[in-house]
């Protein structure tokens, strides 16, 4: 089964294996509103002053380090770029399954960009495979608004006759890839380190973005989910949907329901930041169940560091007492690693016997 399920009790507790090689348990499958997300005011950001700066990376820090999911307001996020990137994503995912197929992930295996189908992966073993559809896009150097570079060539498979699919996705990715940029330097005084300390690496930044749709699901939901329980791999992703249904996994092991504020965007920490920051920064598992009713679209970005940098620790996250938990390796080699590990080990009936990163 690709994703081991290593005990299950009658509680409906749960400890199973993700992708990144760390177990995680829960107490209950159900979730609830009881706990939230903190929500953070991110206007701060473009302040001139650097007080104002810090003030906002210490909530940040606070967010990051204690539940690693946050909802932020004041964004200055051209909202209609991602209405006209979910208009896209309807028609894309109403195309007849052929059409779509033209451009399967599976054609290029080392990448997440493309087409991924209905039903192909069940990264929790459930008895059902996960209710969504999703269609990946890498970062395209020659788009860059800030370091555009129009000699290396991007890696992606666009759609043919959606005249405007590539320029709306691409729109919404330009604006995403200047926030993040900024919201990167928040990310630096929060950890205590100076506000640039970031720049040079995410000049040629890991900036992909996916849109997905979910059914509404009939299915219980111990027997299936819409994107089963995991961890997201690169430095952080901001996340936007029309629909409830994202569940966040606590430190206590409860799930919490993320509900959608109008305007406001999620951002969670992924893999690669709690790595450099040591386990620092907390990557939270997450998933959705899309039990609203109707249909859900969600569009998460994924942002992080140059394929070629180095994930060598954060100084303010090591010490002698604290050392470093994780091999040291470019990012690009993470990224790799974790592109092919999931691709073949969501799908079902494959296992996940490889070499540990740990
Ligand atoms: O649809 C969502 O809200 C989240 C999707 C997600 O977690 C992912 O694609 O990694
Ligand atoms: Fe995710």
């Amino acid at each position: 089964m690709s994703t081991t399920v290593i005990s299950t009790n009658a509680n409906t507790s749960k400890t199973i294996r993700l992708t990144n090689g760390k177990n995680f348990t829960y107490v209950s499958n159900a979730a609830s509103t009881e706990e939230s997300i903190p929500i953070i005011d991110v206007s701060r950001m473009y302040s001139d002053k650097l007080a104002d700066r810090q003030a906002l990376a210490e909530d940040i820090r606070q967010a990051a380090h204690s539940i690693g999911f946050f909802c932020i307001t004041s964004h200055n996020i051209n909202m209609e770029l991602v209405s006209d990137v979910m208009e896209q994503a309807k028609g894309f995912f109403a195309l007849p399954e052929e059409k779509k197929m033209e451009v399967s992930s599976e054609l290029i295996p080392d990448e997440y960009c493309g087409y991924h189908g209905m039903q192909r992966y069940n990264p929790n073993g459930w008895k059902y495979r996960d209710l969504y559809e999703a269609f990946n896009w890498n970062y395209n150097p020659a788009k860059d608004p800030d370091h555009p570079d129009p000699l290396t060539p991007q890696i992606n498979l666009w759609p043919k006759d959606m005249p405007e699919f590539e320029e709306k996705l691409s729109a919404y990715q330009t604006e995403m890839i200047r926030f993040a940029r900024r919201l990167t330097r928040m990310f630096a005084l929060a950890l205590h380190v100076p506000e640039d300390f970031y720049d040079e690496h995410v000049k040629q930044p890991e900036a992909g973005l996916r849109i997905l749709h979910y059914p509404q699901q009939e299915a219980r939901r111990d027997e299936q989910n819409g994107i089963g329980a995991h961890t997201d791999v690169e430095f952080f992703t901001i996340i936007t949907s029309d629909a409830e249904g994202l569940e966040v996994l606590s430190k206590s092991g409860h799930w919490i329901k993320v509900k959608p504020i109008p305007g406001c965007l999620v951002v969670n920490i992924a893999d690669c930041f709690m790595r450099q920051t040591n386990d620092f920064f907390v990557s939270t598992v997450h998933r959705v169940i899309n039990e609203s009713g109707r249909e859900r679209y969600s569009v998460p970005f994924f942002w992080g560091i140059n394929r070629k940098t180095l994930l060598s620790p954060v100084p303010t996250c090591v010490s002698e007492e604290n050392p470093n938990k994780y091999p040291v390796m470019t990012a690009g080699e993470y990224y790799l690693w974790r592109t092919r590990r999931q691709k073949r080990s969501w799908l079902v009936g494959e296992n996940q016997n490889e070499t540990s990163t740990e």
